[in-house]
């Protein structure tokens, strides 16, 4: 499949709002791999399917969870967690994509996690950053992005982790554990 066709297809599993949302990280993440030195290429094309199963029900995601080994954890989760996940097994089984830091990058583009890559963490930032964004703080996000991605990213989670016990919903812990990660990057130690 081209990219083309890739995104004719994307395109067709949501609605226009989220569609252009996707531009918007698409656009945003080629922007950062410029910016940070990662491959602009594959961010674009982590960005265009990261949001490919968004759309999906719930009851379809779940069997994919259940059913390809997906971790099970999940299921006690927010279901907004599932589409990251659910993606990156449908952009290798039906877009035929195999570079593992693509997957990756879609895969932990919601929750964060340990150890990211750069394309990881360009593909999170851009999903909080992009110009269609709007809640409070993204302009911070935004300025800082200009210099440290690691920068950009720990307050954006600390955004997501802080919206979530207000909320009080509960916190898959792999973001709790990508921000804690985040600290260190930024601060050392
Ligand atoms: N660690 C987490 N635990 C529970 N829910 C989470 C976590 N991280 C993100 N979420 C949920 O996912 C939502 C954001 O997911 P995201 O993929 O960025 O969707 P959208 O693009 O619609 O904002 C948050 O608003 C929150 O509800």
């Amino acid at each position: 499949m081209n990219r083309e066709e890739m995104i004719e297809s994307v395109k067709a599993e949501m609605p226009e709002r989220r569609w252009l949302h996707v531009q918007g990280v698409m656009a945003t993440s080629v922007e950062l791999a410029n910016r940070f030195g990662a491959d602009p290429v594959r961010a674009e094309l982590a960005a265009i399917l990261h949001d490919v199963t968004k759309y999906w029900p719930t009851a379809r995601m779940e069997q994919i969870i259940r059913e390809e080994q997906l971790p099970q954890e999940l299921l006690d989760y927010d279901k907004e967690l599932w589409h990251a996940h659910v993606g990156a097994f449908i952009a290798e089984r039906d877009y035929g994509v195999t570079d593992p830091e693509i997957l990756d990058a879609i895969r932990y583009h919601t929750s964060g996690r340990v150890g990211m890559t750069l394309l990881e963490k360009i593909v999170c930032l851009a999903d909080y950053m992009e110009p269609s964004r709007d809640f409070p703080g993204v302009n911070k996000i935004r300025s800082e992005a200009e210099h440290s991605v690691e920068k950009a990213l720990l307050t954006g989670f600390d955004g997501t982790i802080t919206f979530l016990i207000e909320k009080g919903k509960r916190i898959f812990p792999l973001t709790v554990l990508a921000r804690n990660d985040m600290v260190r990057q930024v601060n050392g130690g």
